[in-house]
C-alpha cells in the first residue's frame, strides 16, 4: 500500500483545466520531485494531496493516520509583527525546547533559534520551515519549490538536510524543483508535469525521455527549450482539448 495516492485527478479553474488525469503514487521512505514548467500545475497537485484544494475529478487515497509534513512555496510574515523563530516553531502547538533545538539542528539552522523570522535569509527561512515540518515526525514531508532563491551549493546543502531526515525517520520526501541538476542527483524517482504527467521514473530514465527533453532540453539549450515549450503550455491551455503533448 502507498502511503498515498492520487488516481486520475482532474482540476478546473473556472474554463482552464489546470490538472488532467494525473496519477501517481508515492512510496515509504522515498524522495520523489515533481519538476515542470511555470504554471504547469505542480502547486496545485500538491495542494490536492495535502487536501486543502478538492479536485474537480479524482480521487486521493491516504493511508490510515499518515501524517503530512508541509512547507509551502511562500509564506509572508509581515516584518514589523515580532515573532522569533522559537515562538515560530510553538505554532500551532507548543514543542518543548530541545524539540525545537534538534529540529533546528536537524535542518541546519541550529544558529537561528533567537533571531527575528523577518530576518532571516531565505535560505535560513526555507530551512525554518523544514524544522517546523518535522516537528511532528511526519510519514511523508511535502515542500514546494523549498530550494526556490537558493544558489547551487545552498541548494544542494538542503537536498542532503532531506536525505538525512528521511534517513532518520524513515519518511517518504515529495518536492516541487526547478533545480533540475540537484534533482537529477538527489532524487529517487522524478515526474516530470505539464498539466498531465509527461514522464516519470528513476533520474537517468527521466533525464533521458524525449518528453522531459522536450521540455527541458539538454545542457545550455534548456533554457530555450522551457521558453519555447511554455509558449505552447499557453496555447494548450487556450484550446484545452487539444492535448499535443498528451502522446508522450
Ligand atoms: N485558486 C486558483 N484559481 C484560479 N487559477 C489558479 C488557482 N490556483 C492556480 N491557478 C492557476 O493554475 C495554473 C497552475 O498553477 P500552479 O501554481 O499549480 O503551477 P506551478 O506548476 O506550481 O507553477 P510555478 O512553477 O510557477 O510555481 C496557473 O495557471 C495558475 O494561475
Amino acid at each position: 500500500m502507498a502511503l498515498i495516492a492520487a488516481e486520475g485527478l482532474g482540476v478546473r479553474f473556472g474554463a482552464v483545466q489546470v490538472l488532467h488525469d494525473v496519477s501517481l503514487r508515492i512510496e515509504k521512505g522515498e524522495i520523489v520531485t515533481l519538476v515542470g514548467p511555470n504554471g504547469s500545475g505542480k502547486s496545485t497537485l500538491l495542494r490536492c494531496l495535502i487536501g486543502v484544494q478538492r479536485p474537480t475529478r479524482g480521487r486521493i487515497l491516504k493511508a490510515a493516520g499518515l501524517r503530512v509534513g508541509y512547507v509551502p512555496q511562500k509564506l509572508h510574515i509581515d516584518a514589523t509583527l515580532p515573532l522569533t523563530v522559537r515562538r515560530f516553531l510553538d505554532l500551532p502547538h507548543r514543542v518543548p525546547e530541545a524539540e525545537a533545538r534538534a529540529a533546528l539542528e536537524e535542518a541546519g539552522a541550529g544558529h537561528v533559534m533567537g533571531r527575528q523570522m523577518a530576518d532571516l535569509s531565505g535560505g535560513q527561512f526555507q530551512r525554518v520551515l523544514l524544522a517546523r515540518a518535522i516537528l511532528s515526525e511526519p510519514d511523508i514531508l511535502m515542500l514546494d519549490e523549498p530550494t526556490q532563491g537558493l544558489d547551487q551549493p545552498g541548494a544542494a546543502g538542503f537536498y542532503q538536510s532531506l536525505e538525512a531526515i528521511r534517513g532518520r525517520l524513515g519518511c517518504a520526501v515529495l518536492l516541487v524543483s526547478h533545480d533540475l541538476h540537484v534533482v537529477m542527483s538527489a532524487s529517487d524517482r522524478v515526474i516530470c508535469l505539464n498539466g498531465h504527467v509527461c514522464c516519470e521514473g528513476t533520474p537517468a530514465v527521466v533525464s533521458a525521455a524525449p518528453a522531459y527533453r522536450e521540455l527541458f532540453g539538454t545542457g545550455t539549450k534548456g533554457a530555450l527549450a522551457l521558453y519555447r515549450h511554455q509558449h505552447d503550455h499557453a496555447d494548450h491551455a487556450a484550446h484545452p482539448h487539444h492535448h499535443h503533448h498528451e502522446e508522450a
